[in-house]
């Protein structure tokens, strides 16, 4: 099992940097940093990083293809590889709606607009033309194939992440979610004609790793909130969860009650959409994902209470 960690970058970029030196440190493979427009920049970010770190790989966990264009974002991670000689990733997905309203961008058919970008990306990384004329010149990658993940859920866009990406990178939890995954990830690689050994699925998770069994799972009951109010019904069933726990759950989030919504995060719910608890309750649920398929476990928010102590904790399980 490789070992990622995610970063949002909306707080001091120089304690994200120091946190993914210590995550290096203790035996992370990737760090992942988020791209919203509301945050830091997403390629700023990942050059101080690329700077400071000798060994992890790093790129964005997930941008999307609507708000640059294939030709601005292979340009900026061709920098990413160069800056960190060629340790550079590329993490994209679909986006979300609200983003895009906000924005005031269309979003429309996200699969083949995905489907698109990546063939421009990888064109322009290969160092050719795009078929609008496009082509990089001052700014070259350093990895003969500079990898691309895609960030899905959605049945369409997982098999379409087998098909034309390196890896997917999904946001889910629970083993259940991955049974279900899995066989639409392989379709997509099939129909493609490679091989699922060479493919790399993500299980981009809500993780809460503390000393402290009851601290630790407290400190992941608002993330987890926030993802029960985002599950179709299709989800809560899949997990036996009361029906309608997300409308509730998302009635207290959309009157800025967060302890009523907290308090409506019980351990099945915990167990659904995150792994919280202590390094030993964390090692069979990290087996339980590789038993489905999962080969890289990205810690996403919140890590821990104490994020450098739980990254630290995050190492003796990498050990384990
Ligand atoms: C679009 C959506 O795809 P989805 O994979 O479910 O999208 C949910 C998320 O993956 C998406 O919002 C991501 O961008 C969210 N996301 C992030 N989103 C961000 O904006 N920033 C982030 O940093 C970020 C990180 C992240 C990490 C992991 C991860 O899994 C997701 C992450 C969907 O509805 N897909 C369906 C329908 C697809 C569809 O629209 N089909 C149409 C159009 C077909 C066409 O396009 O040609 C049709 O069938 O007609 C499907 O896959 O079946």
């Amino acid at each position: 099992m490789k070992f990622g960690i995610e970063f949002v970058p909306n707080e001091d970029l120089d304690k994200i940097v120091e946190r993914v030196k210590l995550a290096e440190e203790v035996g992370f493979e990737y760090a992942w940093i988020t791209d919203h427009y509301n945050n830091k920049n997403v390629y700023e970010t990942l050059a101080l990083i690329a700077k400071e770190t000798e060994t992890i790989k790093m790129g964005p966990g997930v941008t999307n293809p609507y708000v640059r264009s294939p030709a601005i974002s292979a340009s900026a991670i061709a920098t990413i590889d160069e800056l960190s000689d060629g340790r550079a990733t590329f993490g994209i997905g679909p986006g979300d709606k609200a983003t895009f309203d906000a924005l005031g961008i269309p979003w429309e058919k996200p699969v083949s607009t995905i489907k698109s970008a990546i063939a421009d990306i990888n064109t322009l990384l290969a160092g050719d033309k795009t078929e609008t004329g496009a082509a990089l010149g001052g700014v070259k990658a350093v990895q003969e194939h500079l990898p691309i993940y895609m960030g899905a859920q959605g049945p369409k866009m997982l098999e379409t992440a087998g098909e034309i990406a390196d890896g997917v990178l999904i946001n889910a939890s629970n083993p259940k979610d991955y049974e279900a995954a899995l066989p639409l990830i392989k379709k997509g690689i099939d129909n493609a004609g490679k091989n699922v050994a060479d493919f790399d699925v993500g299980a981009y998770t809500a993780t809460s790793i503390g000393t402290d069994s009851e601290k630790a799972k407290n400190a992941a009951k608002i993330v987890v909130a926030f993802i029960a109010a985002g599950s179709p019904p299709m989800v809560i069933d899949r997990h036996g969860l009361p029906e309608g726990i997300n409308e509730k759950i998302g009635a207290c989030l959309g009157k800025g009650d967060f302890g009523g919504a907290i308090g409506l995060i019980d351990d099945d719910l915990l167990h659904a959409f995150s792994v919280a608890g202590t390094p030993d309750e964390f090692i069979p649920k990290v087996e339980g994902l590789a038993e489905m398929g999962v080969t890289q476990y990205v810690a996403g928010s919140p890590i821990g209470k104490d994020v450098e102590e739980s990254i630290k904790l995050l190492g003796e399980v990498i050990a384990s």
